[in-house]
């Protein structure tokens, strides 16, 4: 296509790059936050003082080190198991979300009546997030329609529910059996209750977040997906999102994060 110096560049070169770099971009957000992360960059480390010590001829060290870096690949694939199971998943449900899109374009699924339904749900979905807050009801609900939660989700009953603000309530009053544990809704219907989150290891999250609050920080750093956070201690509602947590929501900005998150 175009020279650099004397480097001939085609345009699968470009590509190339272009999709190395989003893959890495992708591994870098599944590894984000998590031990996993500094695993990974011990690693890196050490194939870099590998190198070091081949190019500088120090044979001892060289033939120590050289017994990590033979066993390397089996070595990361048992370290980084879940993460290469998580990246696997990943790359699968994004083909299979691209395919549900083309449909639902295909179908014309979007509309007026799909998109009434869709404002009664958000509106459920609302009330019962405000009424938990003002009753110090702790509560963490996990908005997700495409993305295959599996390997990140564990636990949970299964419900098939629709979306209504008494059932939301019901599930997370300190009386019910399903309260412990994070709500996964998506479609128009609560599909699980009580499941077990991954819990994020990001250290910058304030000091005052505790397990429901890493909760819902964690599976929106493994996943896309949104998590909203009711805090039994103070009534607050928070909010998750890319491994962000957004905290403290007025009504306005809960009722903006609920439109633009609701799938
Ligand atoms: N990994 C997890 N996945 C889903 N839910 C979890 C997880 N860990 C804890 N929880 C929920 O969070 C509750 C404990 O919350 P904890 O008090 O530690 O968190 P917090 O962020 O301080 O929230 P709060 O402000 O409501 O106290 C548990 O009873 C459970 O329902």
């Amino acid at each position: 296509m175009f020279d650099i110096g004397f480097l001939p560049v085609r345009i699968w070169d470009i590509l190339d790059i272009l999709i190395v770099g989003y893959l890495l971009f992708q591994l870098y957000k599944l590894l984000r936050g998590s031990i996993a992360f500094n695993i990974f960059i011990g690693v890196l480390l050490l194939y870099v003082v590998w190198w070091l010590v081949e190019q500088l001829g120090m044979d001892l060290l060289k033939a120590v080190l050289n017994q990590f870096v033979n066993l390397g690949v089996i070595i990361l694939v048992i370290i980084f198991q879940p993460e290469i199971r998580r990246f696997l998943l990943f790359l699968g449900n994004n083909t299979l979300r691209q395919r549900s899109n083309v449909l639902d374009r295909i179908l014309n699924r979007s509309n007026l009546e799909g998109s009434e339904q869709r404002d009664r749900q958000v509106r459920a979905i609302k009330a019962a997030v405000m009424r938990m807050g003002r009753q110090h009801v702790g509560a963490l609900i996990v908005f997700t329609k495409n993305v295959n939660l599996e390997g990140i989700v564990s636990g949970g009953v299964l419900m098939d529910a629709a979306i209504t603000e008494p059932l939301i309530e019901s599930i997370f009053n300190k009386e019910s059996p399903l309260h412990d544990g994070a709500v996964v809704m998506g479609g128009g219907k609560i599909m699980m209750a009580s499941c077990i989150l991954p819990v994020s290891e990001n250290p910058n999250l304030p000091k005052s977040a505790g397990l429901r609050h890493r909760a819902g920080v964690g599976v929106s750093e493994k996943a896309s997906v949104a998590a909203f956070i009711v805090s039994e201690e103070t009534g607050r509602v928070s909010f998750a999102y890319d491994g962000q947590l957004e905290r403290y929501l007025s009504e306005q900005r809960l009722t903006e994060l609920l439109e633009e998150h609701y799938v």
